[in-house]
């Protein structure tokens, strides 16, 4: 099954679009070591509504080799149906990124991985041919700095259309790897989607960020978008459980961007 294929059917199952992000903060959860039990009570009470999950390297990095342990441990115990997009960001030459290929494809296993597209498509090669696995590139990503470069025109186009050109090319020379690509909701105007093709979308910036999800009403698209939340889940409202809040978020979403 190819990965599109299989987030489809987690966002028809569960009527949710619904990412939710894991992105564990110590100082504001009592310490490293309530990490592992806070996260694993993220996961077993939102997972019913998530039609992925995204835990960004970075937040496991900084807490050093346990966090990667904490990563590491978190993954083998994920729901096998729930997609897993690591966002990791990775970009370097093709022979170092065969080997970050090799870490998140082979030795961990995820679904997906986010990455950064600056130094071409070769680079992007090492992740392309993966039964079953995604990419997603930043095309138009959610903070103020994505007018520095992405949405700069060379010619006549917008980089985040020549971003999108990764895509296309992976699709034409039939790559067994999706290729989709991120672009932020607090970005996502219509001058942006009417440019973004039909390939599946990750998109963050709902909640802390401010995102608006009428960005994404109407637009007719098929693929298999999703949407994240992360501090939105994990560090606000904490009156409200973490399924309440998923729960809560799923529905919002559904409301302007149904399954
Ligand atoms: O690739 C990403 O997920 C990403 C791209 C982007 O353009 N903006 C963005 O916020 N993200 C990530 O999405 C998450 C957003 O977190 P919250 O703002 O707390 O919901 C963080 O892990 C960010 O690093």
């Amino acid at each position: 099954m190819r990965y599109g294929e299989k987030l489809s059917k987690r966002i028809k199952d569960t009527n949710s679009r619904l990412c939710v992000g894991l992105d564990p903060r110590p100082d504001l959860s009592g310490g490293m070591e309530k990490i592992p039990d806070l996260l694993k009570q993220v996961v077993d009470e939102t997972w019913e509504y998530a039609a992925a999950f995204k835990p960004n390297m970075a937040y496991f990095e900084a807490m050093g080799l346990r966090g990667l342990e904490m990563l590491e441990e978190m993954l083998g115990n994920m729901p096998k149906e729930v997609p897993i997009i690591l966002d990791a960001k990775r970009s370097d030459i093709g022979e170092t990124q065969k080997y970050y290929a090799k870490s998140y494809f082979e030795n961990w296993n995820v679904d997906a991985v986010t990455l950064n597209p600056f130094l071409g498509y070769d680079t992007m090669e090492p992740f392309l041919d993966w039964e079953g696995k995604a990419i997603y590139v930043l095309a138009v990503t959610s903070n103020p700095g994505s007018a520095d470069f992405q949405r700069q025109m060379v010619g006549d186009r917008y980089v985040f259309e020549l971003v999108q050109d990764i895509c296309r090319r992976a699709h034409e020379e039939g790559r067994k790897t999706d290729v989709g690509m991120v672009v932020g909701l607090t970005n996502a105007s219509d001058d942006v989607l009417s440019r973004i093709d039909d390939y599946p979308l990750l998109i963050p910036g709902l909640g802390a960020q401010g995102g608006d999800l009428e960005n994404m009403a109407g637009k007719g698209r098929t693929a298999p978008d999703t949407i994240n939340v992360s501090r939105g889940i994990m560090y606000k409202d904490m009156e409200k459980s973490f399924g309440e809040k998923a729960k809560f978020w799923a529905e919002q979403i559904a409301a302007s961007y149904p399954a």
